[in-house]
């Protein structure tokens, strides 16, 4: 079992999922001022439907909304593949100060989205790609206090029924992920590095939007609302809540950064 503190928390993964002390490890700092600007880069295609019915579950690490629709694809940008929609999940602090994996010149934000896809063109499956380079492309937004963001109250009506680790509900009404994503979607940065939690792959080409999401302080209290325990009461009585769910910066070892914009 691994975690976010004390003796199973980052420092120590590497014990158990070698792979977490490689050499392109995720998340980092984004040092803009030594970012590459790639004009090469075609423009972003994310295309996703909306009929895509999906189930929302607590793993006990953060919520997951898992998606298996073949009609949510990505391509374009700084990928040569096409890459299918498997699943989004977030990264959040115990309070508004801290959540985000990555951080920009220091900065760090109240929490992180990823909507992780895997590359159809070169594996059969997601557990074959979330192994191998190039395998993995996770789509990026930082999200920050400010007003309310109505997209998000559809993912967070079903919270209620995940509270507790391992519950699961089916979310069957037409909701598009794309409305989680920043309004512009031409500016990102990107780089190659890892899954951010164990067993910590080293196959994930990350896409960083550089707008940043406004939510609320309630829906990002309801972040912090579910339980990292089977319930289990702790000596204060209290159950243990699922908060600091994000992995340190990792050293970057030399790999630059790219810029989709000057
Ligand atoms: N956080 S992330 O780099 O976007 C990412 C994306 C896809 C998978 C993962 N991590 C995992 O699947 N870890 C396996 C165990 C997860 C909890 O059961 C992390
Ligand atoms: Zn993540």
């Amino acid at each position: 079992a691994w975690g976010y503190e004390g003796d199973i928390g980052p420092c120590n993964w590497h014990k158990y999922f070698p792979k977490a002390g490689g050499k392109r490890q995720s998340p980092i700092d984004i040092d803009t001022s030594a970012t590459q600007y790639d004009g090469s880069f075609k423009p972003l295609r994310i295309h996703y439907d909306s009929h895509m019915c999906s189930s929302l579950t607590n793993n006990g690490h953060t919520f997951c909304m898992s998606v298996n629709s073949d009609q949510c694809n990505l391509s374009g940008g700084p990928l040569e593949d096409k890459y299918r929609l498997l699943q989004f999940h977030c990264h959040w602090g115990s309070d508004d100060t801290k959540g985000s994996e990555h951080t920009v010149d220091g900065h760090q934000y109240a929490a992180e989205l990823h909507l992780v896809h895997w590359n159809t063109d070169k594996f059969k499956s997601a557990d074959e790609a979330i192994e191998k380079n190039q395998g993995i492309a996770v789509l990026t937004a930082f999200i920050k206090a400010g007003k309310e963001h109505r997209g998000w109250n559809h993912v967070l009506s079903h919270f209620k029924d995940i509270k507790k680790v391992q519950g699961t509900s089916t979310v069957n009404e037409d909701f598009n992920p794309k409305c989680l994503l920043p309004e512009n979607q031409t500016d990102y940065w990107t780089y190659e590095g890892s899954l951010t939690t164990p067993p910590c792959h080293e196959s994930v080409r990350f896409i960083i939007f550089k707008e940043v999401v406004e939510v609320s302080s309630e829906q990002l209290a309801q972040f912090r609302s579910l339980c990292v325990c089977s319930s289990r009461k702790r000596d204060t009585g209290e159950d243990e809540h699922l908060v600091d769910n994000f992995r340190p910066i990792q050293p970057l070892n030399g790999r630059v950064v790219k810029a989709s914009f000057q």
